[in-house]
C-alpha cells in the first residue's frame, strides 16, 4: 500500500478498547497523586472482569506489570506545554508524561504483590481509583531493561525535586503541579 493511501486510511480511524479492569488505589484526588509511582509504595488493587480471568494465567510468576489505562479524568490536551520542573522551555507533550494527550493513555510499572481470582494486589500506584484498565503485560527485565539511557530535559531540570515532591504531595497542594 501507498504510503498516501495509509496516511489517508489511518488518520479516518477511531480506535475503540473495551476495558479489560478497574484500577483501585487510595488516591481520588488528581493533584494529591504521586506524579510517578516508583517514588511512592502506595498500594491498590486491580479489578479483572470476569470473561478476562483465564488471561491471568502465570501472571503471579512476575514481580512487576506494565499498565496500559485510560486517563478518564484527563482534560484537553495541550501539544506543546512548560512542565513545572522546566520553566525554561516548552516541551512536546510527547516529551512529557501529563495525562492531557491527544490520546489519553495512562503508562504505569507497578509492583505485583498478589493473585487471587480476579484479583491483583499492586504497589507503586500512580493512579487514581476507578480509572479503566485497557490492557496488563508483564515488565519483563531482558525486553525491557535498557543499560545505556539518554533522558532528555529530564536530567538538566530538577529531577531530584521529583522523589521529593512525590514522597510529600499534600504538603506541596498548593503549589503548581509538574507536568512530568
Ligand atoms: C504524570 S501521570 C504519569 C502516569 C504514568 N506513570 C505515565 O508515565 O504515563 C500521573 C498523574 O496522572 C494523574 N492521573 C492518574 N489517574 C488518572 C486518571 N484516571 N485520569 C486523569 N488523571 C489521572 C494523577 O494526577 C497522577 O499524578
Amino acid at each position: 500500500m501507498a504510503f498516501n493511501e495509509d496516511i489517508g486510511r489511518v488518520k479516518e480511524m477511531e480506535i475503540c478498547y473495551r476495558p479489560i479492569g478497574i484500577i483501585h488505589s487510595e488516591h481520588t484526588i488528581q493533584e494529591d497523586t504521586p506524579i510517578q509511582g516508583i517514588f511512592n509504595p502506595s498500594k491498590g488493587y486491580i479489578e479483572i472482569f470476569d470473561e478476562f480471568v483465564p488471561g491471568l494465567k502465570d501472571v503471579e510468576n512476575f514481580s512487576h506489570l506494565i499498565l496500559l489505562y485510560h486517563f478518564d479524568r484527563a482534560g484537553k490536551c495541550e501539544i506543546v506545554r512548560k512542565p513545572f520542573l522546566d520553566l525554561e522551555e516548552d516541551r512536546g507533550i510527547f516529551s512529557i508524561r501529563h495525562f492531557n494527550r491527544p490520546n489519553p493513555v495512562g503508562f504505569s510499572i507497578v509492583d505485583l504483590l498478589s493473585v487471587k481470582g480476579n484479583r491483583l494486589e499492586i504497589s507503586a500506584v500512580d493512579i487514581l481509583d476507578g480509572t479503566p484498565l485497557i490492557d496488563i503485560k508483564p515488565y519483563v527485565y531482558q525486553f525491557d531493561h535498557r543499560d545505556e539511557v539518554r533522558n532528555g530535559w529530564v536530567d538538566s531540570s530538577h529531577s531530584e525535586e521529583i522523589g521529593e515532591w512525590n514522597a510529600t504531595p499534600k504538603g506541596l497542594r498548593d503549589k503548581e503541579r509538574t507536568n512530568i
